[in-house]
C-alpha cells in the first residue's frame, strides 16, 4: 500500500494552488509514488511521467487550470498530470478496456485541452488556443511542454516560427532530458547541450551565471521571436515556481523556459535504464524487474531486423533509416551490426522519406522502417519524393494492424488504403513472421520502384523459419486450402483466423477455400478469376480500414465482370470508426475480424441448397 498523505489531502485540483513551498514539494513526492505504484499494475510509459513530476505540480500551481490550458506533448508523460487532476481513483485502469487513455484525451477531462500521443503537435495546437483567446479578448494562459525529441520534429519549428511572428502569449516548456525513446539524436541536441552545458553546474543557478555558454540568450528561440528562460533545473520547485509565474506574467509574446530534467528521475532502475522505463510492462516495484510475458515464436520486429541484417550483410547497399524509433523497430540490431549503415533522423518521418529518396538516387538500396500510424506523417513524400520518380525505396511497415494498449492514436490501419491507390507502390502483407523473411529479401532484391512491406506488433505465430529470405515472384498470392463453397482471400496475418473458420465450418460441412493475397499492388488477378469462377461465394479479408485491399479487389472485378455472374462477394476489414484500447484479441473480436466472426460470415454465404444435406451429413 502506498502512503501519499499530501495527495490524499487534495479534494480537487484547485487545492494545488494553495500549498506552500514545503507542501508542493510534499505532494511531488506522493506524485512520484502514485505513479511508480499505478504503472507497477497496469506497465505504460514511465520513465517520462517520472521526469515530470515536479513540472507538473508547479504547472498546476502557478496555472489556474482547467480555465488555463496545459498542452503535452506526445502525451506519455501525462500519468502525473491525470493523477493530480482528479483521475487518480481510475488510474488503475490506465490503457485498459474501458479505461483511461495512456495519453491526453479531450474527451476525458477537462483538464486535457488537446490530445495527443503523435509528437510535435503541442505548439501549433497551443498557438491555435493562444489566437482564439485572443480574438475572443479572454486572458488564461497557454503553456505548451514539449520535449527535447518531440523537438526534433519539423512541425514544432512550423509553429515557432508562427508563433514568433504573430506574438501572441504563449509558454513554451521545454522539457530537456537528453533523451528521446533512446538518447536524443541531431544538431539540435548538440545546440540544447550548448544552451545548458553538462558541466556539474549546468543549471542556471548563481555560480552558473557566470560560466554561461555564448548561447545563453537562447540563440535559434530569440532568433525566431521567443524570450529564453532558463536552462533551470526542472525538478526544483524552489527555481520552477518562480520562473512559470514570470512567464505567465511577464512581458507579452511567447516565450520558452528551458527545463533541464532527469528522464526516471526518483526511481532508480528507471534512472539507470538505458531507455530510462520509456515503455513497461507490469513490474516489481522493489526490484524494477518487468514481468515479461514467455512466447515461443520471435517477433515480427526481431525477425525483420535479424532478416534485413542478414540481406545487408551480403549486400553493401543495403542502409536502414529509423525516425526515432531503433528500439521500437529493431533497428538497433542493425545499428549494432552495421553502424555506418543505420540513421536515425530522430522524430522526422517526413525527412526519413525523402531522406531515403535521396539515398537511392544515389544507388543504395534504403530501408526506411517506421510504424504504421507514424508513417502518415510522411504521405506526401511517399508520393511526391519516391513513388513519382519510381525510386526503389523500401518500407519496413510495423505495428501494422490493430495494436492494443496504445489504443486508436497508434492503430496500424491505413497504410493500405493510403498506399494501394498510389501508382508504381508494390504492396506486401506478410501472414506470418516466416512471409516476413520472404518479403525482407523480395524488397532488398526488388529495384523497380518504391515496394513496401506490413506485419503486426507482438510475436509471430511459432511457424517454421527459413534459414533464408526467398524471393518471391511479385505480384503472386498462394492457396493454403483447397474448398468447394465459399473461398476467402487473406492479406496479412487474418490468415490464421481464416484457416481456423474454416477447420470450424469444415465440422459443419461447408467447405472452404483459404487463400493469402501477400500482395495488395500488383493483385494476384489469376488467383482472384480462379477463385472466383471456382466458387459460389468470395470473402476478402483485411486487418486495415476499408478502402484497401478489398476495394480494390472488387474495384478489379468489377472491371473484369467477375460480379455479374452472380457470384456473392463479402469484405472484412476494419470498422469505419475509431476503436477504443483493449487487448489485441479483444479489438480484433470487436471489429469482427476473429475466427468465431469470420465463420459466421461464411456460413452465411454458404451455399444454401447443401446445407439440409450437409446438417443430416454432420449428425
Ligand atoms: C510522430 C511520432 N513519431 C514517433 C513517436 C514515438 N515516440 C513516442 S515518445 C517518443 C520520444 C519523445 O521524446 P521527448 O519528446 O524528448 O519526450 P521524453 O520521453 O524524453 O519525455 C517517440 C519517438 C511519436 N509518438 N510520434
Ligand atoms: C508514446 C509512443 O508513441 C511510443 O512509446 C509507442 O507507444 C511505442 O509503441 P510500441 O510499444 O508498440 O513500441
Ligand atoms: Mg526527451
Amino acid at each position: 500500500m502506498t502512503v501519499t498523505p499530501m495527495l490524499d489531502r487534495l479534494t480537487s485540483p484547485q487545492d494545488i494552488r494553495r500549498l506552500s513551498p514545503a507542501d508542493l514539494a510534499e505532494l511531488a513526492e506522493d506524485v512520484r509514488v502514485a505513479t511508480i505504484d499505478a504503472v507497477s499494475r497496469t506497465g505504460g510509459h514511465l520513465g517520462a511521467g517520472l521526469g515530470v513530476v515536479e513540472l507538473t505540480v508547479a504547472l498546476h500551481h502557478v496555472f489556474d487550470t482547467p480555465r488555463s490550458k496545459i498542452i503535452w506533448d506526445v502525451g506519455h508523460q501525462c500519468y502525473p498530470h491525470k493523477i493530480l487532476t482528479g483521475r487518480r481513483d481510475r488510474i488503475h485502469t490506465l490503457r485498459q478496456k474501458d479505461g483511461l487513455s495512456g495519453f491526453t484525451r479531450r474527451a476525458e477531462s477537462e483538464y486535457d485541452p488537446f490530445g495527443a500521443a503523435h509528437a510535435s503537435t503541442s505548439i501549433s495546437a497551443g498557438l491555435g488556443f493562444a489566437v482564439g483567446r485572443d480574438l475572443a479578448g479572454d486572458d488564461f494562459s497557454v503553456v505548451c511542454v514539449i520535449g527535447d525529441g518531440a523537438l526534433s520534429g519539423g512541425m514544432a519549428y512550423e509553429a515557432i516560427n508562427n508563433a514568433g511572428a504573430l506574438g501572441s502569449r504563449l509558454i513554451v516548456v521545454l522539457n530537456d532530458n537528453e533523451m528521446s525513446i533512446s538518447p536524443s539524436v541531431g544538431a539540435l541536441t548538440t545546440f540544447l547541450a550548448r544552451l545548458a552545458p553538462t558541466h556539474p553546474d549546468r543549471l542556471l543557478t548563481p555560480s552558473a551565471e557566470r560560466a554561461r555558454s555564448p548561447l545563453a540568450d537562447g540563440g535559434l528561440f530569440v532568433d525566431l521571436g521567443f524570450r529564453y528562460v532558463g536552462p533551470i533545473d526542472g525538478h526544483d520547485l524552489d527555481r520552477l515556481v518562480p520562473v512559470l509565474v514570470e512567464a505567465r506574467d511577464g512581458p507579452p509574446g511567447p516565450v520558452l523556459v528551458h527545463v533541464v530534467t532527469e528522464k526516471g528521475k526518483g526511481y532508480q532502475p528507471a534512472e539507470t535504464a538505458a531507455d530510462r522505463y520509456h515503455g513497461v510492462v507490469k513490474f516489481d516495484v522493489g526490484s524494477g524487474v518487468q514481468v515479461k510475458t514467455k512466447s515461443n515464436a520471435p517477433s515480427y520486429t526481431k525477425v525483420f531486423a535479424e532478416s534485413l541484417v542478414a540481406e545487408a550483410m551480403d549486400d553493401p547497399r543495403i542502409v536502414a533509416i529509423t525516425a526515432a524509433m531503433p528500439t521500437g523497430t529493431g533497428l538497433d540490431l542493425f545499428a549494432r551490426t552495421l553502424p555506418e549503415r543505420c540513421f536515425d533522423v530522430g522524430i522526422a518521418e517526413q525527412h526519413a522519406v525523402t531522406f531515403a529518396a535521396g539515398l537511392a538516387c544515389q544507388g543504395l538500396k534504403p530501408f526506411v522502417a517506421i510504424y504504421s500510424t507514424f508513417l502518415q506523417r510522411a504521405y506526401d513524400q511517399i508520393i511526391h519524393d519516391v513513388a513519382l520518380q519510381g525510386l526503389p525505396v523500401r518500407f519496413a511497415i510495423d505495428r501494422a494492424g490493430l495494436v492494443g494498449a496504445d489504443g486508436p492514436t497508434h492503430v496500424g490501419a491505413f497504410d493500405v488504403a493510403s498506399l494501394a491507390c498510389v501508382p508504381g507502390m508494390v504492396l506486401m502483407a506478410a501472414a506470418d513472421e516466416a512471409e516476413l523473411v520472404h518479403m525482407v529479401a523480395t524488397a532488398a532484391a526488388y529495384e523497380d520502384g518504391p515496394i513496401a512491406f506490413r506485419y503486426p506488433r507482438g510475436d509471430g505465430t511459432g511457424v517454421d523459419m527459413p534459414a533464408r529470405g526467398e524471393v518471391l515472384p511479385i505480384g503472386k498470392g498462394r492457396v493454403l486450402r483447397e474448398g468447394a463453397d465459399v473461398a476467402v482471400l487473406s492479406y496479412g496475418t487474418r490468415l490464421s483466423e481464416a484457416l481456423a473458420a474454416a477447420d470450424l465450418l469444415a465440422a459443419e460441412g461447408i467447405s472452404v477455400t483459404v487463400a493469402d493475397a501477400r500482395f495488395a499492388k500488383p493483385l494476384d488477378t489469376a488467383l482472384i478469376a480462379d477463385l472466383s469462377t471456382r466458387h459460389r461465394a468470395l470473402l476478402t479479408l483485411e486487418d486495415g480500414a476499408s478502402g484497401g485491399f478489398g476495394a480494390h479487389v472488387l474495384q478489379w472485378m468489377a472491371g473484369e465482370g467477375l460480379l455479374d455472374q452472380g457470384l456473392k462477394v463479402r469484405t472484412l476489414a476494419l470498422p469505419d470508426r475509431f476503436q477504443a484500447q483493449d487487448s489485441p484479441a479483444g479489438m480484433y473480436r470487436e471489429a469482427g475480424l476473429d475466427a468465431e466472426t469470420i465463420a459466421d460470415r461464411i456460413r452465411e454465404l454458404a451455399p444454401a441448397e447443401g446445407a439440409a444435406q450437409r446438417r443430416s451429413s454432420v449428425g
